[in-house]
Protein backbone atom coordinates (compact mmCIF):
# COMPACT_ATOMS: atom_id res chain seq x y z
CA UNK A 1 0.00 0.00 0.00
CA UNK A 2 1.07 3.15 -0.52
CA UNK A 3 2.51 4.35 3.48
CA UNK A 4 5.70 1.96 4.10
CA UNK A 5 5.79 2.56 8.15
CA UNK A 6 9.05 4.50 8.14
CA UNK A 7 8.07 7.20 5.31
CA UNK A 8 4.46 8.17 7.40
CA UNK A 9 6.31 8.23 10.57
CA UNK A 10 8.23 11.27 9.16
CA UNK A 11 5.11 13.03 10.25
CA UNK A 12 5.72 14.49 13.62
CA UNK A 13 2.50 13.05 15.38
CA UNK A 14 2.33 16.65 17.45
CA UNK A 15 3.09 18.67 14.69
CA UNK A 16 0.64 21.45 14.02
CA UNK A 17 2.75 24.17 13.29
CA UNK A 18 2.10 25.85 10.35
CA UNK A 19 5.23 24.68 8.97
CA UNK A 20 6.28 27.62 6.10
CA UNK A 21 7.51 25.59 3.06
CA UNK A 22 10.61 27.75 1.53
CA UNK A 23 8.94 29.40 -1.21
CA UNK A 24 5.79 27.41 -1.55
CA UNK A 25 3.14 28.92 -2.92
CA UNK A 26 0.46 26.23 -3.59
CA UNK A 27 -0.02 24.82 -0.16
CA UNK A 28 -3.28 23.16 1.39
CA UNK A 29 -5.44 23.25 3.09
CA UNK A 30 -6.80 26.48 1.54
CA UNK A 31 -10.20 28.78 2.71
CA UNK A 32 -12.83 28.26 -0.31
CA UNK A 33 -14.65 31.92 -1.06
CA UNK A 34 -17.56 30.12 -2.79
CA UNK A 35 -17.66 33.85 -4.75
CA UNK A 36 -14.36 33.72 -5.65
CA UNK A 37 -14.76 30.02 -7.42
CA UNK A 38 -14.55 30.03 -11.05
CA UNK A 39 -17.35 27.76 -12.73
CA UNK A 40 -15.55 25.45 -15.33
CA UNK A 41 -17.90 23.84 -17.70
CA UNK A 42 -15.21 21.47 -19.35
CA UNK A 43 -15.03 19.87 -15.86
CA UNK A 44 -16.46 16.39 -16.23
CA UNK A 45 -18.06 14.15 -13.70
CA UNK A 46 -15.98 11.84 -11.67
CA UNK A 47 -15.82 8.71 -12.38
CA UNK A 48 -14.80 6.19 -9.32
CA UNK A 49 -14.42 2.47 -9.80
CA UNK A 50 -13.61 0.69 -6.03
CA UNK A 51 -13.82 -2.59 -4.86
CA UNK A 52 -14.34 -3.35 -1.63
CA UNK A 53 -12.33 -6.77 -1.42
CA UNK A 54 -8.71 -5.06 -2.13
CA UNK A 55 -8.75 -3.12 1.50
CA UNK A 56 -6.25 -4.19 3.31
CA UNK A 57 -5.54 -2.97 6.65
CA UNK A 58 -6.92 0.11 9.72
CA UNK A 59 -3.85 1.25 11.02
CA UNK A 60 -3.14 4.60 13.98
CA UNK A 61 -0.55 6.41 12.46
CA UNK A 62 0.53 8.89 14.89
CA UNK A 63 -1.45 11.73 13.24
CA UNK A 64 -4.66 9.99 11.99
CA UNK A 65 -6.36 6.70 11.17
CA UNK A 66 -5.59 5.34 7.51
CA UNK A 67 -7.86 2.66 5.80
CA UNK A 68 -5.45 1.23 3.39
CA UNK A 69 -5.80 -0.87 -0.09
CA UNK A 70 -4.30 -2.59 -2.01
CA UNK A 71 -2.65 -0.28 -4.92
CA UNK A 72 -0.50 -2.70 -6.73
CA UNK A 73 -3.31 -3.11 -9.39
CA UNK A 74 -5.81 -0.53 -11.31
CA UNK A 75 -8.45 -2.26 -8.87
CA UNK A 76 -9.67 1.24 -7.33
CA UNK A 77 -9.63 3.77 -9.71
CA UNK A 78 -10.34 7.69 -10.70
CA UNK A 79 -10.68 9.68 -13.39
CA UNK A 80 -12.76 12.31 -15.11
CA UNK A 81 -13.36 15.42 -12.88
CA UNK A 82 -10.54 17.83 -13.15
CA UNK A 83 -8.06 14.81 -13.95
CA UNK A 84 -6.64 14.22 -17.44
CA UNK A 85 -4.84 10.71 -15.91
CA UNK A 86 -6.15 7.87 -14.26
CA UNK A 87 -5.59 7.42 -10.32
CA UNK A 88 -5.10 4.56 -8.33
CA UNK A 89 -6.94 5.16 -4.48
CA UNK A 90 -4.08 3.78 -1.44
CA UNK A 91 -5.73 5.12 0.97
CA UNK A 92 -7.99 7.24 3.28
CA UNK A 93 -7.93 9.13 6.40
CA UNK A 94 -9.16 11.91 8.70
CA UNK A 95 -9.14 15.06 10.39
CA UNK A 96 -10.92 16.27 13.32
CA UNK A 97 -11.14 18.42 16.41
CA UNK A 98 -11.53 17.95 20.07
CA UNK A 99 -14.95 19.78 20.09
CA UNK A 100 -17.96 19.59 17.27
CA UNK A 101 -17.04 23.43 16.36
CA UNK A 102 -14.01 22.84 14.46
CA UNK A 103 -11.55 19.80 12.95
CA UNK A 104 -11.69 20.67 9.37
CA UNK A 105 -8.54 21.35 7.49
CA UNK A 106 -10.60 23.36 3.90
CA UNK A 107 -13.13 25.71 5.36
CA UNK A 108 -16.01 26.96 2.94
CA UNK A 109 -16.47 30.84 3.35
CA UNK A 110 -14.19 30.30 6.52
CA UNK A 111 -16.91 27.83 8.04
CA UNK A 112 -15.16 24.95 9.90
CA UNK A 113 -16.63 21.74 10.06
CA UNK A 114 -15.99 19.04 12.82
CA UNK A 115 -13.96 16.95 10.67
CA UNK A 116 -13.01 16.38 7.12
CA UNK A 117 -12.20 12.95 4.95
CA UNK A 118 -9.29 12.49 2.69
CA UNK A 119 -9.59 9.65 -0.39
CA UNK A 120 -5.66 9.85 -1.08
CA UNK A 121 -5.25 8.86 -5.24
CA UNK A 122 -1.84 8.69 -7.83
CA UNK A 123 -1.25 9.29 -11.02
CA UNK A 124 -0.72 5.03 -12.38
CA UNK A 125 -1.27 6.34 -15.76
CA UNK A 126 2.11 7.79 -15.35
CA UNK A 127 4.02 6.46 -11.97
CA UNK A 128 4.42 2.79 -10.84
CA UNK A 129 4.55 3.90 -6.90
CA UNK A 130 2.93 5.59 -5.24
CA UNK A 131 6.34 7.29 -3.40
CA UNK A 132 7.20 8.21 -6.63
CA UNK A 133 3.90 10.43 -7.60
CA UNK A 134 3.64 12.51 -4.32
CA UNK A 135 6.99 13.93 -5.26
CA UNK A 136 5.19 14.93 -9.01
CA UNK A 137 3.22 18.31 -9.58
CA UNK A 138 0.39 15.73 -11.00
CA UNK A 139 1.05 12.90 -8.97
CA UNK A 140 -1.84 12.88 -6.23
CA UNK A 141 -5.76 13.44 -6.50
CA UNK A 142 -7.54 13.91 -3.42
CA UNK A 143 -11.23 13.86 -2.64
CA UNK A 144 -12.01 16.02 -0.04
CA UNK A 145 -15.52 15.32 1.57
CA UNK A 146 -17.07 17.65 5.27
CA UNK A 147 -18.24 15.46 7.88
CA UNK A 148 -20.83 17.35 9.87
CA UNK A 149 -22.42 15.76 13.51
CA UNK A 150 -26.28 15.01 12.76
CA UNK A 151 -27.80 10.93 12.28
CA UNK A 152 -25.55 8.00 12.51
CA UNK A 153 -23.97 7.12 9.60
CA UNK A 154 -24.39 3.00 8.69
CA UNK A 155 -21.40 2.58 6.34
CA UNK A 156 -18.70 4.47 8.91
CA UNK A 157 -20.05 2.78 11.62
CA UNK A 158 -17.75 -0.76 10.71
CA UNK A 159 -14.85 2.06 10.61
CA UNK A 160 -15.98 3.39 14.46
CA UNK A 161 -16.02 -0.40 15.45
CA UNK A 162 -12.75 -0.77 14.55
CA UNK A 163 -11.11 1.93 16.07
CA UNK A 164 -10.96 0.64 19.77
CA UNK A 165 -8.06 -1.56 18.58
CA UNK A 166 -6.20 0.77 16.79
CA UNK A 167 -5.83 2.81 20.03
CA UNK A 168 -2.10 3.52 20.12
CA UNK A 169 0.08 4.64 17.57
CA UNK A 170 1.64 2.04 15.06
CA UNK A 171 -1.04 -0.14 16.40
CA UNK A 172 -2.34 -2.10 13.23
CA UNK A 173 -5.68 -4.31 12.59
CA UNK A 174 -6.96 -6.69 9.69
CA UNK A 175 -9.76 -4.85 7.57
CA UNK A 176 -10.81 -6.63 4.94
CA UNK A 177 -14.07 -5.48 2.90
CA UNK A 178 -14.99 -1.74 3.43
CA UNK A 179 -16.26 0.24 0.58
CA UNK A 180 -15.02 4.15 0.14
CA UNK A 181 -17.98 5.15 -2.53
CA UNK A 182 -20.17 4.30 0.84
CA UNK A 183 -18.85 7.63 2.66
CA UNK A 184 -18.96 9.70 -0.50
CA UNK A 185 -22.18 12.33 -0.34
CA UNK A 186 -25.59 11.64 -2.49
CA UNK A 187 -24.14 14.10 -5.00
CA UNK A 188 -20.62 13.73 -5.91
CA UNK A 189 -20.96 16.39 -9.11
CA UNK A 190 -20.71 19.17 -6.98
CA UNK A 191 -17.44 19.95 -6.51
CA UNK A 192 -14.80 22.97 -5.88
CA UNK A 193 -10.92 21.74 -7.49
CA UNK A 194 -7.95 23.55 -7.27
CA UNK A 195 -3.78 22.67 -7.39
CA UNK A 196 -2.11 22.06 -3.52
CA UNK A 197 -0.30 19.95 -1.41
CA UNK A 198 -0.26 17.44 1.08
CA UNK A 199 -1.15 19.29 4.10
CA UNK A 200 1.15 17.19 6.26
CA UNK A 201 5.14 17.09 5.86
CA UNK A 202 6.64 16.89 3.01
CA UNK A 203 4.12 19.02 1.91
CA UNK A 204 4.93 18.16 -1.01
CA UNK A 205 2.81 20.12 -3.97
CA UNK A 206 1.34 17.53 -5.94
CA UNK A 207 -2.14 17.61 -4.98
CA UNK A 208 -5.29 18.24 -7.31
CA UNK A 209 -7.46 18.83 -5.20
CA UNK A 210 -11.01 17.54 -5.45
CA UNK A 211 -13.44 19.23 -2.26
CA UNK A 212 -16.92 18.00 -2.08
CA UNK A 213 -19.57 20.68 -2.03
CA UNK A 214 -22.19 18.14 -0.04
CA UNK A 215 -21.11 17.05 3.18
CA UNK A 216 -22.20 13.78 4.96
CA UNK A 217 -23.48 13.63 8.27
CA UNK A 218 -22.22 11.22 11.40
CA UNK A 219 -23.26 10.92 14.75
CA UNK A 220 -21.90 13.09 18.10
CA UNK A 221 -21.29 9.30 19.13
CA UNK A 222 -19.35 8.25 15.95
CA UNK A 223 -17.02 11.32 16.11
CA UNK A 224 -16.48 10.82 19.84
CA UNK A 225 -14.77 7.60 18.49
CA UNK A 226 -12.48 9.49 17.03
CA UNK A 227 -11.50 11.25 19.63
CA UNK A 228 -10.71 7.86 21.76
CA UNK A 229 -8.17 7.82 19.56
CA UNK A 230 -4.25 8.72 20.79
CA UNK A 231 -1.21 9.98 19.21
CA UNK A 232 0.92 8.46 21.40
CA UNK A 233 2.42 4.55 21.30
CA UNK A 234 1.76 2.38 24.01
CA UNK A 235 4.99 2.32 25.84
CA UNK A 236 4.82 6.03 26.38
CA UNK A 237 3.96 7.30 30.21
CA UNK A 238 1.48 10.16 28.73
CA UNK A 239 -1.13 9.62 26.45
CA UNK A 240 -2.20 12.18 24.43
CA UNK A 241 -5.71 12.35 22.86
CA UNK A 242 -5.13 12.26 19.15
CA UNK A 243 -7.58 15.64 18.01
CA UNK A 244 -6.96 18.59 16.54
CA UNK A 245 -4.58 17.03 13.91
CA UNK A 246 -5.78 19.11 10.87
CA UNK A 247 -3.61 22.42 9.35
CA UNK A 248 -4.27 25.95 9.27
CA UNK A 249 -5.39 27.26 6.34
CA UNK A 250 -3.05 28.47 3.87
CA UNK A 251 -2.69 31.84 1.54
CA UNK A 252 -4.28 31.19 -2.45
CA UNK A 253 -1.20 32.94 -3.64
CA UNK A 254 -3.00 33.90 -6.67
CA UNK A 255 -4.60 30.28 -7.15
CA UNK A 256 -8.12 30.19 -9.09
CA UNK A 257 -10.52 27.41 -7.32
CA UNK A 258 -12.67 26.31 -9.85
CA UNK A 259 -16.27 24.91 -9.33
CA UNK A 260 -17.92 21.97 -11.10
CA UNK A 261 -21.50 23.92 -10.93
CA UNK A 262 -22.66 26.95 -10.86
N1 LIG B 1 -3.83 15.18 4.43
S1 LIG B 1 -3.44 14.84 2.94
O1 LIG B 1 -2.97 16.05 2.29
O2 LIG B 1 -4.56 14.17 2.27
C1 LIG B 1 -2.11 13.70 2.92
C2 LIG B 1 -2.18 12.55 2.11
C3 LIG B 1 -1.13 11.64 2.08
C4 LIG B 1 0.01 11.88 2.85
C5 LIG B 1 1.14 10.89 2.79
O3 LIG B 1 0.99 9.83 2.23
N2 LIG B 1 2.30 11.23 3.37
C6 LIG B 1 3.43 10.30 3.33
C7 LIG B 1 4.37 10.70 2.23
F1 LIG B 1 3.69 11.08 1.15
F2 LIG B 1 5.13 9.66 1.89
F3 LIG B 1 5.12 11.70 2.66
C8 LIG B 1 0.09 13.03 3.64
C9 LIG B 1 -0.98 13.94 3.67
ZN1 LIG C 1 -5.60 14.51 5.04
Amino acid sequence: ACSSKYVLSQMHPMWHGPLEVPGGDHQSPIDIAVKKAVFDSELKPLESSYDPQTCQQIWNNGYSFLVEYDDTTDKNTLKGGPLQDKYRLCQFHFHWGESNDWGSEHTVDRRLFPAELHLVHWNSDRYTLFEEAVMEENGLAVIGIFLKVGKRHEGLQKLVDALPAIRHKDSVVEFNRFDPASLFPSNIDDYWTYHGSLTTPPLTESVTWIVMKQHIEVSHDQLAVFRSLLFTSAEEEVQKSMVNNFRVQQPLRGRTVRSSFT
